[in-house]
């Protein structure tokens, strides 16, 4: 897709989308807008909102979901090396995802979790089992037990593909944003939800923390950036840097009012919390709740 600047003497400009965040190329759009004076329908800035960055060839993505903690969980691959990346994944749907990954000839190099979860099990301890070579990752500040830990500024790499570590505490110590600048995708987790984000009033939550995570790690990304949270509630899939900014309805609140309203909540424990939380502080392998160990017991060896 290109991109057509139309100025008063001058006929035509024509901009391939790849050079849009150009250093040299974007003052062009932005002063092309400022000079006509009218918010052309063409211009990036103005059309951040429902102006689609597209994937590049190489780069295979798919959502999945869990219907019963309405998890979002993330498949991204290299398409010529196959080398593939398992965000957020789902213990009991591990079997699912295993069959996913080896239908399309991937090889998971990483189950990737975003933070300690509260209302279900990871999948990346049975994922390990299933997809031998795999490894388990998760923050360091996370204080979980994994294969690998990453921390603020680490990247990722599956194929010629990155995921930059963004450090975005606040809904718990080690919550991680993964971002694919090339793609123009972030995964928040539960940093922030669609119109919402992450509960602060437990695993050492702090609301002041949760603010200044999105506004200085999630905000600061280009307004056109897809948004792909860890659950959503209301049957909504994704969203961009620029609608959050614009339209949620905690966020963009000041830091003060964000205090408050989070203080009033009064959202009720997650159903599975005294499950989840010690089975995913050694990521999914052991410390099952009896009916998973029942349910994986040739899996997982115990
Ligand atoms: N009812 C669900 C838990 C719902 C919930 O508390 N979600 C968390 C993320 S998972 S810990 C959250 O932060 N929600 C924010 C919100 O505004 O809803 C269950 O019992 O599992």
């Amino acid at each position: 897709m290109s991109v057509f600047l139309v100025g008063r003497f001058c006929r035509q400009i024509v901009i391939h989308n790849s050079q849009i965040r150009n250093p040299f190329v974007l003052p062009l759009v932005q002063s092309f807008h400022l000079y006509t004076g009218r918010p052309s329908c063409v211009n990036p800035l103005v059309n951040s909102m429902i102006q689609q960055i597209s994937v590049s060839e190489d780069f295979f993505f798919k959502q999945l979901f869990d219907r019963v903690s309405c998890t979002y969980s993330y498949l991204l691959a290299d398409v010529k090396s196959k080398e593939a990346v398992l965000i957020d994944p789902v213990i009991d749907l591990a079997e699912r995802d295993a069959k996913v990954v080896d239908n399309l000839g991937l090889k998971l190099k990483y189950s990737v979790n975003t933070h300690m979860h509260a209302d279900h099990i990871t999948g990346s301890g049975v994922l390990k089992k299933l997809l031998v070579g795999s490894q388990s990752v998760i923050s360091k500040a996370s204080q979980a037990l994994a294969d690998k830990y990453v921390e603020h500024g680490d990247i990722i790499e599956f194929g010629p593909h990155k995921l930059e570590v963004r450090s975005t505490p606040g809904h718990t110590n080690g919550c991680v944003t993964y971002v694919c600048h090339a793609q123009g995708m972030a995964f928040t987790g539960d940093a922030l939800l669609i119109r919402g984000c992450g509960r602060t009033d437990f695993q050492e939550g702090s609301s002041e923390t949760l603010y200044e995570s999105v506004h200085n790690q999630i905000f600061s990304l280009p307004e056109n950036f897809r948004l792909f949270p860890g659950h959503d509630y209301n049957g909504i899939l994704d969203t961009t840097v620029s609608e959050e900014k614009k339209f949620n309805p905690r966020l963009t609140k000041c830091k003060e009012e964000f205090v408050e309203l989070m203080k009033n909540l009064n959202l009720p424990y997650p159903a599975q919390i005294d499950k989840a939380l010690p089975a995913n502080k050694v990521c999914g392998l052991y410390n099952l709740p009896t009916e998973m160990e029942e349910k994986f017991k040739s899996i997982l060896n115990v």
